[in-house]
């Protein structure tokens, strides 16, 4: 369906434990059932492997390892080939992406550290360097509150997430200027719930996709519709080409233009 135009992309995003992974890899899953291909992509910034890696050589975390500019620059960059990745197999898979992170994580991340502002431009830098991606079809903003999310976390026994980082976080999501378009979704029930919320959601963002080649189709038409009213030079042609044949009719020729009437 999506073969010659970029499939959609569904963007989900929040605080770690508020259940992105958990829905995105659903919704990928319930869209293919449905007869709309998906695929989930994780669109991380590495934060996974760049933490554990500081914690064995003694520092704190990644920005502590790298230092902050050196730290953001890697950090976008994973994020940004993820992305530019998940983009390119969707497009010639012609599955919808469903996105696990996007463009806005790196922000809303980069504005809790307070990363890239001042002397250094490196918000503006990474804000160019991401404008080549596209606006996705629809954005989710999952929320709960934060000690919910900090027990997911500590359930998933992966890692552990500070309760004022998770609080910060949020407020960074919602600061961002594109943060008006997001769409928040409470994610505190269960996940039955979330999905029951979350997938009309989406299918109504598909629906307003397939909708636009039927707008388009009917300004085509419109279009022809007021060419073929107007005097154009092919209608001129045309009269042209009409009152030739009838001189010719007249005058008995077919291939030679009509004798000059002084002769
Ligand atoms: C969505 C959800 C997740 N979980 C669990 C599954 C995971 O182990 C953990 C975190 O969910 P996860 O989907 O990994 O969150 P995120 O991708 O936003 O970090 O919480 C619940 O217990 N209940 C829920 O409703």
């Amino acid at each position: 369906m999506w073969r010659r135009r970029r499939p959609p992309v569904i963007a989900l995003l929040g605080v770690d434990g508020v259940g992105k992974t958990t829905q995105a890899r659903r919704l990928a899953r319930t869209l293919t059932a449905a007869g709309q291909p998906a695929s989930y992509f994780e669109n991380g910034g590495g934060r996974p492997l760049l933490d554990p890696l500081a914690r064995r050589l003694g520092r704190r975390d990644g920005p502590d390892l790298l230092g902050r500019r050196v730290h953001v620059a890697v950090e976008a960059t994973y994020r940004g080939l993820a992305i530019t990745r998940a983009l390119a197999l969707s497009r010639l898979t012609g599955r919808i992406a469903v996105m696990d992170r996007y463009t806005y994580c790196q922000y809303a991340v980069m504005g809790l550290r307070g990363d890239g502002t001042g002397d250094d431009d490196g918000a503006r830098r990474v804000r160019a360097a991401y404008r080549r991606f596209p606006l996705p079809d629809l954005v989710v903003l999952f929320t709960a509150p934060a000690t919910l999310a900090q027990q997911r976390v500590e359930r998933r026994g992966r890692d552990h997430e500070d309760l004022d980082r998770l609080t910060a976080f949020a407020e960074a999501y919602r600061d961002l200027p594109e943060a008006a378009a997001f769409h928040e979704l409470p994610a505190s029930g269960t996940p039955d719930e979330v999905h029951a919320v979350l997938y009309p959601l989406v299918t109504e963002a598909l629906g307003r996709r397939l909708d636009r080649p039927a707008v388009r189709a009917r300004a085509t038409h419109l279009l022809r519709e007021r060419a073929t009213r107007r005097p154009t030079s092919s209608r001129r042609n045309v009269g042209w080409l009409r009152r030739r044949t009838e001189a010719r009719q007249l005058h008995g020729s077919s291939n030679h233009p009509p004798p000059r009437s002084t002769r």
